[in-house]
Parts: structure tokens; sequence; C-alpha cells
């Protein structure tokens, strides 16, 4: 059984406790909150024992071998060295970290702790679905490039309109449409066409500075790839992924629930599952395989290929935000 710790009370480490706890593989045991009040009520809530407020103590003192964490994106970085170093393994939330420089002092650090595993938690690529989509865009014979969309009105966009600046709305957190949402539509296209020779973005800026919505352009050798994201305005349109007649269509492109490949003449066939379980499973069971045996040559070919495209991800984001003029704090 895996000894869990999490960082980040929110709804979102909520939701990943009940996959880790589906799952099987984990007790959460460990539960750190810059308030000991709203610790105990999460320890509570999900039968945890240790409840910290002192983040050193936390490391020092909680029984637990893997981390969860999920703070605000411009607090990842300290909170993993400090894990690393602590031989805890690593579980850090989309966008695991700013920048290109964070990122390799990240895999620096892991190459000094060799037994300490980092996943991020990007949940769309561990998902079946996502897996089928891979699958049958080896079929097609021809690819003519993809359009991926994830936009979602994010109810503290209302806190944006009345003055305030939540976290993810803040160029203080490395908040952003790119960095929350957008980092999904990045994960798909590197996930199944590898990295782009060219990229370009182009931000809608809101009050506080970061992009509330945009579109970025992935240039391959043969086609595009467009990604559509926001989180100040919905969008229901479909992703699809374009062969000659045909194209494979996906409902959402950060939670994929429903794959549909539409055949040369328009008919809809749907392939993968139709999935309404919670999103973070997949991602829980296949980080939870590794830990649990981290020498099986299949595992450490998966672990590598993550860590790959954690890295490669991490490079796009930030020359997607450099090609459009948005610096964090401390950048
Ligand atoms: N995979 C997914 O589907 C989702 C992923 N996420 C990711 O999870 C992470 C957290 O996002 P979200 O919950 O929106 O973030 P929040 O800004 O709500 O903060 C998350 C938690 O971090 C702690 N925190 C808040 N502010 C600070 C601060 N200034 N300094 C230190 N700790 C702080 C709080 O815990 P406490 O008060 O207990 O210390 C809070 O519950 C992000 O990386 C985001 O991208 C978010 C939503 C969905
Ligand atoms: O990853 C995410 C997906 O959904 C959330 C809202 O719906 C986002 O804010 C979040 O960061």
């Amino acid at each position: 059984m895996i000894n869990l710790g999490i960082i980040g009370t929110n709804w979102i480490t909520q939701q990943f406790v009940e996959a880790a706890r589906e799952s099987g593989d984990y007790t959460l045991n460990a539960v750190y909150s810059r308030h000991i009040e709203t610790a105990k009520q999460f320890a509570k809530k999900n039968n945890a024992k240790e409840v910290f407020d002192d983040l050193d103590q936390f490391f020092t003192e909680g029984t637990f071998d893997t981390l969860y964490v999920a703070s605000p994106n411009s607090i990842h970085f300290e909170q993993a060295k400090q894990a690393i170093i602590h031989k805890k393994n690593l579980i850090v939330e989309k966008p695991a970290f700013m920048n290109p420089k964070q990122m390799n002092e990240i895999i620096d650090l892991l190459k000094q702790y060799p037994d300490v595993l980092y996943f991020e938690a990007a949940r769309n690529i561990h998902t079946s679905n996502f897996h089928v989509i891979q699958e049958k865009l080896h079929e097609l014979p021809t690819v003519q490039g993809a359009q991926f969309t994830y936009s979602k009105y994010s109810s503290r966009y209302d806190k944006v309109l009345e003055g305030e600046e939540p976290n993810v709305f803040s160029l203080n957190f490395a908040g952003g449409a790119l960095q929350d949402l957008g980092v999904y539509t990045v994960y798909d296209a590197i996930g199944l066409f590898g990295k782009p020779k060219e990229l370009v973005y182009y931000p809608q800026l809101v009050r506080t500075g970061v992009d509330g919505k945009g579109t970025a352009v992935l240039g391959y050798e043969k086609f595009n790839v467009i990604l559509n994201f926001s989180k100040i305005s919905n969008s229901y349109t479909t992703s699809e992924i374009y062969g000659l007649k045909d194209l494979i269509q996906l409902d959402d492109a950060g939670e994929i629930q429903q794959v549909n490949y539409v055949n040369d003449v328009g008919e809809s066939f749907m392939i993968g599952e139709k999935s309404n379980k919670n999103p973070m499973l997949p991602e829980a069971k296949d980080f939870a395989r590794i830990i649990n045996d981290p020498e099986d040559s299949s595992n450490q070919k998966d672990y590598r290929r993550w860590l790959d495209l954690s890295v490669d991800v991490n490079n796009v984001l930030f020359k997607l935000r450099q090609s459009a003029h948005i610096m964090f704090k401390g950048e």
C-alpha cells in the first residue's frame, strides 16, 4: 500500500484522494494545510491520521512515501524540491513547473535521488480513451492536423470582474488559461504528434495581466495543430484530428469522456469507452503501478515516456508564453 501525503485542500485534492482510494493502492496518512483546522477537517473526512500546518514538520514527521501536490502553480517548485530531498515520490498537479529553469533543476535533483519518482498529474493522457486515439491515429493513412479545444467559464472570473485577483488569474501564482486549461491541449498535441517545430500563441489578456483565453498554433512538418482554450467563456465544440475524408472526434480535450471515429461518408462510430468515472482514477492507477514496481521494464519505459513528455510540455508552454510576452513574477 502506498502511504500518501497531500498538500492543498481544495476540491481537486478531494477528487484525487477519492481516486486514490478507489484504486485500492493508496492510504491517505498525512494532510498538510497552512491552517490546522482545514487540515483536521480534510483528514477527518478522509480518515487520515496525521495533520500538519508546518511544512518542515510535515516532511520530517509525516509517515508518507508519496506526495500529491495541488497548491497554486508557482508554489509547486519549492514544495517539490523539499519532497525530493526528503525522498518522497512526487505527484505534482499540472502544470508542474513554471519554466524550463525550474524543470531542469528538478531533473538534476532527481538524478541525485534516483529512487524518487516524479509524475505530472496530466489526467487526460492516462485515460483509456487517449490510448484508443493513439491507436486509431496509427491506422489513419493520412493525418492532416488537429484542433483541440478546452474552454470552460471559471467562477473565479466573476471575482476578477469584481476587482479581485484569484491565484489562477494571477501572474504572481503562474496562472492564466494556457497554464490552467491549455496545458491539457498541449499534452494532447505532444502526446499524439510529438514536439512541434514552430509555435505561436495569441492570448486575450484580462485585467490582472494573465491570458483569460487564447489560441495557439503548433507547426509540424506536414500540418498545424490549433489549440483553443478559455477560462472566461464556454465552448461546446468538439476537438478533432483530421484524416483525409475521415476524422477522430473527442468530446473534450481536457476530460476525454467520448471518442468517435467519423468515416469518409460522415458516419460516426464511438470508439473507446463512454466514461463517467472519476477522471483522476486512470492516472492514480498508472502512478501506483510504477511506484509499486519501478524495476519492471515496461513500467520503466512508461515512466521515462511521461517524464520526457512532462519536460517537453513544460518547454512548449514556456515558449508559447514567450511568444506572447507573458512573464510570471520572478521571471
Ligand atoms: N487535475 C485537475 O483536474 C485540476 C488540477 N488543478 C491544479 O491543482 C493546483 C491547485 O489548483 P487550485 O485548487 O485551483 O488552487 P488554489 O489557489 O485554490 O489553491 C489550492 C490549495 O493550495 C493552498 N494555497 C492557496 N493559496 C496558497 C498560497 N498563497 N500559498 C500556499 N498555499 C496556498 C490552499 O490549501 P490550504 O489553505 O489548505 O493551505 C488551497 O486549497 C493547480 O496546479 C491546478 O492547476 C486544479 C483543479 C483541477
Ligand atoms: O485542471 C483543471 C480542470 O478543471 C478546472 C475547472 O473546471 C480547472 O480550473 C483546473 O485547473
